[in-house]
């Protein structure tokens, strides 16, 4: 990928979070773009992140995130090296912490890098994850060549990888319940107006942004896992699929919601389900804390036994989709050699 002009190299983007507990308010601004989030809020979160481990203190490792996203760099820059491409390097850039977007681009910068392929470590596009990591990337590349990819949600690895790790818990959980046990595929939700057309304003002419295309590629995606469950017997009527964490702010989030839909489950007649997130792509607090500890309490509390399938985090099968992402084996949805500015 060294192309003859000058350098490429990959640049990985990713949520981000804080390092210990005392950097909650900071890093809630950098979500919100800078709005004040209530003090219950901040105290809330902090009570999540300590439950997954965060302390006063920054402890042995990174929190799972970073540490995650951090190997997941490292293994993709082994495999384009196996590819052939031994001189691409990946990048880490944080859209709301450590290591930043900007301070990432700077070290690419600083090391000749002259055209930047963007991959947001968010499978399915939408303004309020994959918009804002574009805006950031664009912010901060001026007069490099991004191609900023925009969307992966159908990527076959993407599915096959999801299926590898549901595969064996769904095995587990239907051999220990001695029935079937239906899955629930997860994605982060989003406000409802997100995913509204909205007005958009160019020049003072008015015209309509198109609709966020984000819940129809988060269901696609679980549609694409089922059907590679579909050779050991896995059908339609085995899932379920949810939106999970609705946030605090911004009127109405989209569901149905997990704890709506854990309650159909188990008014259907099942004992158990097994959860799924398909827009993560490692561990953190919305699957550490919100899944294993709330969804799972919420769960016993309804009388089904919940089980989780194991995050990507160092999955083969995700870098080699990565890979074909990086090296264009796989046509994702690039926003192709955008240039913000010239030098
Ligand atoms: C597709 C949309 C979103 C994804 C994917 C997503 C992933 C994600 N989020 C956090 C942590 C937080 N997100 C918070 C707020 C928030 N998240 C989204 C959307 C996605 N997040 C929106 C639209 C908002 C609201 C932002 C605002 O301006 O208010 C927060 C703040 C508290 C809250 O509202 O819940 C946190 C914390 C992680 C770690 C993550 C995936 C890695
Ligand atoms: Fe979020
Ligand atoms: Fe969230």
């Amino acid at each position: 990928m060294s192309g003859e002009a000058g350098r490429s190299a990959v640049l990985l983007l990713a949520h981000g979070t804080p390092d210990v507990l005392g950097e909650m308010a900071a890093y809630l601004s950098k979500v919100t773009g800078g709005r004040p989030l209530p003090q219950e809020v901040v105290e809330e979160l902090q009570h999540r992140y300590r439950q997954i481990g965060l302390g006063e203190t920054p402890g042995a490792e990174a929190p799972p995130l970073t540490k995650w996203t951090l190997i997941q760099a490292h293994l993709l820059e082994r495999s384009l090296d196996r590819n052939g491409d031994s001189n691409t390097r990946v990048y880490v850039g944080m859209r709301n912490w450590h290591p930043y977007i900007a301070d990432a681009i700077a070290q690419m910068r600083l090391d000749g890098v002259t055209h930047i392929k963007a991959i947001c470590l968010a499978p399915q596009n939408s303004r309020t994850s994959v918009g804002l990591y574009r805006k950031a990337v664009l912010a901060a590349a001026d007069g490099l060549e991004v191609d900023f990819v925009a969307g992966w949600a159908e990527h076959p690895l993407l599915a096959q990888a999801f299926a590898e790790r549901l595969w064996p818990v769904w095995a587990l959980a239907c051999a220990q319940s001695k029935r079937r046990v239906p899955v629930l595929f997860t994605a982060h939700s989003v406000p409802c107006r997100t995913v509204m057309t909205k007005e958009a304003s160019d020049n003072g002419a008015s015209q309509q942004e198109p609709p966020d295309t984000y819940a129809v590629e988060a269901k696609r995606t679980a549609e694409l896992v089922a059907q590679h469950m579909a050779p050991v017997g896995f059908g339609e009527k085995d899932w379920y699929f949810a939106f999970q964490s609705q946030g605090v702010s911004g009127g109405p989030w989209i569901g149905p919601t997990v704890e709506e839909t854990l309650k159909s489950i188990k008014d259907e007649g099942h004992v158990g389900v097994v959860m799924q997130p398909i827009g993560f792509l490692c561990d953190h607090v919305e699957i550490l804390y919100d899944i294993d500890i709330a969804f799972t309490e919420k769960a016993r509390e309804l009388g089904l036994k919940l089980w989780r399938a194991e995050s990507l985090n160092d999955s083969d099968v995700l870098i080699n989709a990565l890979t074909q992402i990086a090296t264009g084996q796989y046509k994702a949805v690039v926003d192709e050699a955008i240039v913000p500015a010239q030098v």
